[in-house]
């Protein structure tokens, strides 16, 4: 990366961290990837604790002082969680586990409203909160099982059992309406939710694509160098060795047989060079008709007879394009990056030792 770039990045995470730091400070203090789905998902259980804390608490010290000891002592238990659950994922991020801390104490507390009518018959008014929590929480399939054993629990509830519900004079039909403004409440979840996982898969299969785009050589569909520069400094190893091949006279080639013809004679090259490599070993085009390879776990001996069999591989191989023959060969220049040698240093080394194989007559491998 060049300083530039680095730079750059360092400003633009700066400035995505002030712009979310109310977000970042809220749910976990993580800052990598404010758009990531887990943190997403920490975000709204975060939230959603919170909110219910903010509502559980004073509504069930009120239901204490209106003397409904239950209720109170039932809504206040499901702060204590909720407010446990916050602390719990702040800690841990584990969104699944803290998720069904969340959900469930809410199904049994709405239930037990639907039951006893709560404060003054208005117990209802929040079960309309459930669907959009469930299927955010538990995804489409298992949310909307869920919710249809839910709307049962809340028919069951309403109208066969001698529910308090009753005693606040809500006639049957009534209740049916509540029941069936639920279901459209669940449907309208449903169809938000289902939007929304399509968008955002959407959104992930476009940023694959781009990605690749973005890190491949559309001609040899090898690493291009952002590609390449982008793996190689995300890399773990230590110390790798760098080999820059380059095509001898491929101008000459062009100017003989057509540019069409150099462009089969890189993707050919590009196979070849492919070939010869062992997995974990790199492959990129580097330039024009230049080629940066880095492999690792090998001495610099065993890198240099690598370049020399893909240099011989090369001069042997007969191109062959429509009624076209031809022939080429490649140079080569390897180095060593190390903890003494930076991946640029290497780079610049490997391009010298490139140069001195050009300068030398071409078709062979240099290097220090
Ligand atoms: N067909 C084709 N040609 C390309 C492509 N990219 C670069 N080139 C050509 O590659 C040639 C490189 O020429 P030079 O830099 O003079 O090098 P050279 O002829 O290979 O000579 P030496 O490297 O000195 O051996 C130029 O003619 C470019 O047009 C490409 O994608 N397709």
């Amino acid at each position: 990366m060049t300083k530039h770039s680095y730079k750059a990045k360092v400003e633009h995470s700066k400035y995505n961290n002030a712009r979310f730091s109310w977000l970042i400070s809220f749910y976990v203090g993580r800052a990598e990837d404010v758009f990531s789905e887990d943190i997403r998902r920490v975000f709204v259980i975060n939230l959603f604790a919170s909110v219910g804390v903010l509502f559980t608490l004073p509504l069930g010290i009120g239901s204490l002082i209106e003397g409904k000891f239950v209720l109170g002592s039932l809504l206040l238990f499901v702060a204590l969680l909720y407010a446990i659950n916050h602390i719990y994922l702040r800690r841990t991020h584990n969104h699944n586990l803290s998720g069904k801390f969340v959900i469930y104490p809410l199904y049994v507390l709405m239930i037990y409203l639907m039951y006893t009518g709560g404060a003054k018959g208005t117990g209802h008014v929040w079960v309309f909160c459930v669907p959009a929590v469930s299927l955010f929480l538990h995804g489409m399939k298992r949310g909307m099982i869920e919710l249809g054993i839910f709307t049962l629990a809340l028919i069951v509830t309403m109208f066969f059992m001698n529910s308090h519900f009753t005693e606040f004079g809500y006639d049957p039909m009534l209740k049916s309406r509540i029941i069936f403004s639920f279901i459209l409440v669940v449907f309208l979840s449903w169809i938000y939710e289902y939007s929304m996982s399509r968008f955002n898969q959407e959104l992930k299969e476009t940023s694959a694509k781009l990605k690749l785009v973005a890190y491949t050589d559309s001609l040899t569909e090898l690493l291009n160098r952002r590609g390449m520069l982008q793996r190689l400094e995300a890399s773990t190893y230590r110390s790798f060795h760098l080999i820059l091949a380059d095509v001898d006279f491929f101008k000459s080639i062009n100017d003989e047989y057509g540019h069409d013809a150099g462009d089969y004679a890189l993707i050919e090259l590009s196979k070849i060079i492919q070939t010869s490599l062992s997995e974990g070993h790199l492959a990129s085009r580097w330039g024009g008709e230049e080629f940066l390879i880095a492999v690792c776990d090998c001495s610099e001996s065993q890198a240099i007879a690598l370049a020399e069999s893909i240099r011989q591989r090369v001069a042997e191989y007969e191109f062959v394009y429509l009624d076209q023959k031809f022939r080429m060969t490649m140079s080569f220049g390897v180095a060593t990056m190390n903890e003494m040698i930076s991946l640029r240093e290497a780079i610049t080394l490997a391009d010298n030792h490139l140069y001195s194989a050009k300068r030398a007559g071409r078709n062979q491998t240099r290097s220090s």
